[in-house]
């Protein structure tokens, strides 16, 4: 197959309504920002903005002429705009599917570091879902987690069916699903691919054939941890990498780096977060400003399609906590005393197992409006009704003096 024009109406349409989307999101959250102090988060259209209100409407303009050329002119609206990496969606080279394969109908988001993988194991042995199957050198986690639309190794560039391939076995299967953490940052694109999806690439339980039909049968789940301490268990998670070999996620961690001296230069150096073009996060402190991320997924996907879930109750009763996931994926339920076997849990000499009182408090202050904002955002935009409500609000890390 080759490459996918997109040349129909509604998914013209589509890819502006997703650019408007893109465009408000990214006057929302600087508006934030420069509210909370943030303005010179790294975020140049903000700084632009306060010096010259006729700079942003010229970038208005000029986007809207982009949008009529690639209408009228080129005569298709792809991704490409959205997102100035995203390329249209293509074919592998060398690759001929003629029968369905399918993608994925559940994705687990993230967050990262926040039992993302006891969960995904559990539904793939007690429920059967069907998972990625690895090629090459791939790491052999890949099966979990495909890293496809954080476009790892230029991954997401290969297309879609570089990303079907990979769950070609699972047409016979109801459940499919990625258990990628790095997605929580990727909603806009991965309703992009959603809603663009190729005829001959389906999506499990999908009865819709409608571009949005296709995007309307995907269950997407997130996990919420306290994110200071989210923030912790990645960084002992990128130290112990370094220390065992793999991949550090490209922060440069030295043994002797403590987890101060890493946020003081990776966190709570402004520079490294920002809000893209396109309303994105990119940055070190993304994952842990659910807000934000959260503001995108609800643009894209309707509320009852997406499932949050609290580390907390991970952790204090996970009976309950798989019995959400199990209603609303309508699965059944589970054994009695099925329990969610601790995975990726790391150990290793060195290991901060809390934070100093410095980091907490540094780190609390840059979370805590975004997490009043979670708060506030989760009451508007009530979720599917096996959602915990209201949403617990984090308890704060412990710390060390
Ligand atoms: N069953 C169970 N109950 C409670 N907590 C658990 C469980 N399984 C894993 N964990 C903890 O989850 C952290 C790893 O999360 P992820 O698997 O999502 O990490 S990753 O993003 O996929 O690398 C990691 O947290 P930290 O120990 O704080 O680093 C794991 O210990």
């Amino acid at each position: 197959m080759g490459s996918l024009p997109v040349s129909d109406m509604t998914t013209k349409f589509d890819g502006i309504a997703v650019l408007l989307t893109s465009l408000k999101t990214t006057t929302l959250t600087t508006t934030v920002k420069a509210r909370r102090g943030w303005a010179n988060w790294g975020c140049s259209t903000c700084i632009q903005r306060r010096k010259s209100p006729w700079l942003s409407t010229s970038l208005y303009a000029t986007l809207l002429i982009l949008i009529i050329y690639q209408m009228f002119v080129l005569g298709r609206i792809h991704i490409g705009i959205v997102n100035s990496i995203d390329p249209p969606l293509e074919s592998d080279a060398g690759s001929a599917h003629s029968n369905p394969v399918t993608v994925p109908n559940v994705l687990l988001v993230g967050a990262q570091k926040a039992g993302t993988t006891a969960v995904a194991s559990w539904l793939f042995s007690a429920h059967k879902f069907c998972k990625a199957q690895t090629f090459d050198n791939e790491p052999r986690w890949y099966d979990k987690e495909v890293h496809f639309f954080n476009n790892h190794n230029k991954r997401f560039e290969r297309g879609a069916e570089f990303y079907a391939r990979r769950f070609a076995h699972c047409d016979m299967s109801d459940m499919v699903m990625d258990a990628t953490p790095n997605y929580a940052t990727h909603a806009i694109r991965i309703g992009n691919f959603y809603r663009q999806l190729p005829p001959n690439l389906h999506s499990n339980q999908s009865t819709a054939s409608s571009h949005e039909g296709r995007l309307q049968s995907l269950k997407v789940m997130m996990i919420l941890r306290e994110p200071v301490s989210r923030e912790l268990s990645k960084y002992n998670h990128m130290k112990d990498n370094e220390v065992n070999g793999g991949d550090t996620w490209g922060v440069a961690l030295t043994f002797n780096r403590s987890f101060d001296e890493y946020i003081n230069a990776e966190l709570l150096n402004q520079t490294k977060t920002r809000i893209s073009r396109s309303g994105q996060c990119v940055g070190a402190l993304c994952f842990s400003l659910y807000s934000e991320l959260l503001k995108q997924w609800f643009e894209i996907i309707n509320r009852d399609q997406m499932l949050l879930l609290s580390y907390q109750e991970l952790k204090s009763d996970p009976t309950t906590f798989m019995e959400r996931i199990e209603k609303f994926l309508g699965l059944p339920p589970h054994k009695a005393n099925a329990t969610l076997k601790s995975s990726n849990v790391k150990s290793f000499a060195g290991k901060s197992s809390l934070p100093s009182c410095w980091s907490r408090d540094k780190l609390a202050d840059i979370f805590q409006p975004f997490n009043k904002e979670l708060y506030a955002l989760l009451e508007q935009r009530p979720g599917p009704p096996m959602e915990q409500r209201p949403f617990p609000e984090f308890q704060i890390a412990e710390c060390n003096n």
